[in-house]
């Protein structure tokens, strides 16, 4: 079990706030921290990390004691085995890749990097550089370093958020492959609710340097369906007179809708206003685009 009790004063945008953070992790599990930007997640996982210095608290991973302000305990980094992965992979440039996951290794052990090449589907990239390597085979390589670490807790800080739809998609399922395969502790920080769905066994909102709501993904975002809503929330991003309806045109994931306004709501939306977006007599069409593939094995490099 993983149980995180911890105080910060931070300094934010709109003045300090204290992260007061209470959290149990089961191990083996995927937990995600789901809040908007600079509500303290990354500042979180560095403290687990111990790259930040609570204010007080106390962090227990599987029965070790990392942070205990009552006592003064307070494990340096290089003794917390942690696996980190950012949105910008860190590699190292000058190694090849498999230089990349040997340095990761604090007993050198090759046959386990070879593994791991494999097992990753990085043995083709193993002598490239990381600079020759595409957004998505880089954040693969810092995924497989990571869990070479052999880490009580994998810590992942929005790792696939500067990736495209299709490669994002790719490494979900090689996160939840190797999550299931290593049997790790994930904690995972993501904006992106369809990643969230997809991968965690439990969500924790954080708003404003606190934990406002935990559960699954399904009980913590999909409430609203208890009124038989269709709905998203999303930007407007433009609005134009057609004869005489109002058309305006809607964000929703990576797709544009266009919907027929009322002339009241054309007048007091603009572009860039957030709106819901709702179907009261919701009566989807609902239309298979490809079949689901089942999971493999190995999955093909990117
Ligand atoms: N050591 C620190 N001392 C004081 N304030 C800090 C410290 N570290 C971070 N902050 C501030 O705390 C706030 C939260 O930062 P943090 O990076 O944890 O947010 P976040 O939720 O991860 O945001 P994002 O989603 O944009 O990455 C920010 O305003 C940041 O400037």
């Amino acid at each position: 079990m993983i149980r995180i009790t911890v105080e910060k004063k931070l300094s934010g945008a709109e003045g300090p706030f204290t992260l007061s953070i209470d959290l149990q992790m089961k191990p083996q599990s995927i937990l995600t921290l789901y809040g908007k930007s600079g509500t303290g997640k990354t500042t979180l996982l560095r403290m687990l990390a111990g790259l930040v210095k609570p204010d007080s608290g106390r962090i227990e991973v599987n029965g070790e004691i990392w942070f205990d302000s009552s006592n003064g305990v307070c494990l340096p980094p290089q003794k917390r085995r942690v696996g980190m992965v950012f949105q910008d992979y860190a590699l190292f440039p000058t190694m090849t890749v498999r230089q990349n996951l040997l340095f990761a290794q604090e007993k050198k052990e090759p046959r386990k990097v070879e593994e791991m090449l494999e097992l990753t589907g990085l043995l083709a990239l193993r002598d490239r550089y990381p600079g020759t390597l595409s957004g998505g085979q880089q954040q693969r390589v810092a995924l497989a370093r990571a869990i070479l670490r052999a880490p009580d807790i994998l810590l992942l800080d929005e790792p696939l958020s500067a990736l495209d739809q299709k490669t994002r998609g790719q490494l979900q399922d090689e996160i939840l492959k190797v999550h299931h395969r290593f049997g790790l502790s994930t904690l995972l920080v993501s904006h992106d609710k369809q990643e969230v769905f997809k991968l965690s066994d439990s969500v924790a909102v954080i708003k404003n340097g606190c934990i406002t709501r935990t559960g699954t993904p399904h009980d913590v975002f999909l409430d609203r369906i208890t009124s038989n809503k269709f709905s998203f929330v999303s930007t407007i991003l433009s609005i134009r007179k057609v004869d005489c309806i109002y058309l305006a045109v809607i964000g929703a994931g990576n797709e544009l809708v266009e919907v027929v306004l009322c002339e009241r709501d054309a007048a007091n939306l603009k572009p860039g206003d957030e709106v819901l977006v709702a179907s009261k007599a919701f009566n989807p069409i609902v239309m298979k685009l490809k079949e689901a593939t089942e999971p493999e094995d190995e999955i093909p490099p990117i």
